[in-house]
Formats: structure tokens, sequence, C-alpha cells
């Protein structure tokens, strides 16, 4: 059985007060569930966000971390330092991390090896863009960065991988992949896994869609086979809203 997972990624979004108000609702508010839901608020409110979740079932992740374990990297945080807080779970690879801050599938390869070496579980974000996807190269595009990024991985090392497939299109857009186009890519990377990792690996490995997920489309998209929850942007800011998409899977 694979996990379901639903998880937001709050970017760049909501200071220390917002960031405690937030969750405070939340858990409030969180409704009965099977999947993990885990929260990415930025990395100078980890810690206040797990001290304001206290015994709540939600997990708090990171948005990033530097592939070294320590050093002259300034403004980098390890995942030395994401362990020391308890940490176990970091997104990496996120569409935003490639565009604006030049990370290539060759240093996401050195951060995948990096934070399963320290036993962090990793939520790998990978999709193509709107140019991909109009010239029919979206496949091609999704497998070679799974292959540049992922592939010099042991098997054994999928149990802490988490995909989250993000088409770039779709990201804050509001326009969000269909769920038969999310089901059809999502079937691609599961064979594209299991081709090269073997059949086990693949069903276990939870796949994610990203991509203005909204409780008005959540269901839809999570209802397909191969989706196995979301990664949740704008959405996850608003505490109904992610609530109402927690509920819908
Ligand atoms: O980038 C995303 C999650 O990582 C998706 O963002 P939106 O849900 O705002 O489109």
């Amino acid at each position: 059985m694979r996990t379901k997972i639903v998880a937001g990624n709050w970017k760049m979004n909501k200071n220390l007060q917002e960031t405690e108000a937030l969750l405070t609702e939340l858990s409030a508010k969180l409704p009965d569930t099977n999947a993990t839901v885990i929260v990415a608020p930025t990395f100078v409110n980890l810690q206040a966000a797990q001290t304001a979740l206290g015994s709540s079932t939600i997990k708090v992740a990171a948005q990033n971390m530097h592939f070294a374990e320590s050093g002259a990297y300034t403004g980098e945080i390890s995942a030395d330092m994401l362990l020391s807080l308890d940490i176990d779970t970091v997104i990496l690879g996120h569409s935003e991390r490639r565009a604006y801050f030049g990370e290539d599938d060759e240093l996401l390869a050195k951060k995948v090896n990096t934070a399963i070496e320290k036993g962090l579980k990793t939520i790998f974000c990978f999709g193509e863009e709107l140019e991909d996807r109009k010239s029919d190269k979206h496949f091609d595009v999704v497998e070679s960065q799974l292959k540049n990024a992922l592939f010099s991985l042991d098997a054994s090392a999928w149990k802490n991988i988490v995909l989250a497939y993000e088409p770039v299109w779709a990201i804050g857009t509001g326009e969000t992949a269909s769920p038969e186009q999310a089901q059809e890519m999502h079937a691609f990377i599961r064979k594209t896994i299991s081709d090269a990792f073997g059949a086990a690996v693949a069903d276990e490995v939870s796949i994610l869609y990203g991509g203005s997920v909204k409780p008005g489309n959540a269901g839809e998209i999570f209802g397909k086979p191969d989706v196995d929850g979301g990664l949740i942007g704008g959405a996850s800011l608003v505490a109904d809203d992610f609530v109402a998409i927690i509920a819908a899977i």
C-alpha cells in the first residue's frame, strides 16, 4: 500500500506569527485521514512550527538544503541542521529553485544523495515547461530529470523518496493538468521507475501531483490510480482550503 501524502509548500510566505496562527488553526481543523499531512514553512520558522504543532500528527518539512556536510556556504542549510531540529523530510528540485537559483540536475543529484545518506526523506520535484508540452517533449523531459538526479541511487534508497510531478505551466497559474493528463504522466513515471529499479520499487513509491490543486479539483485529481496525493502551494496557505484538500484524499 502506497502512502498517501498531502504536503503544503509554503514557499516564501508567512512570518513567525502567521506561521503559528496558521498551524494552530490547521491542527484544530485537521480532518480524520489516513494520509500523511506535511507542511513546509520557511527555514527560520521550522522550529516554531514544530512547537506550534505540539502533538499534532502534521509533520514539518524543509523546502531545500545544501549538499555539503558543513562549511563556507554563506546562507545555506545542511542536512545535519535539519536533523538536529527533528526535521526528517526535505523538498528538493522545486521548479522555482531550478528557475531562479540555477539548480540543475547535476546539483540536485548531489543534494538527493546527501539527503538519502543522512536518512532524510526526500520529496523530489520535477516537471516540464509549457514549451516542452507544446512540442510533445514532456515525457522525454520528465524521464531525463528523473534519470539525471535519481538513477544513481540504490534500490534501497527509494523507501525514502517521494516524487512530486509539478508541470511548471500549472504552478501558481490557476491552470491545472487535467486529471487525465496527471494520470497519464504519473503512470509514465511509475513505468520509468519500474524499468530502472523494478516493479516492487515502482509500486511502493508515492507520486504526488502539484500545480494549482484547489479544494474544487483535488478530489478528481486524487481519484486517479497513480496519483498518491498532492504538493500544494497557494491553497496550503489558507487553513480551510488546505483542510478541504486533505479531506478530498
Ligand atoms: O509549486 C507548487 C507546490 O510546490 C504548486 O503551487 P500552486 O499550488 O500555488 O500552483
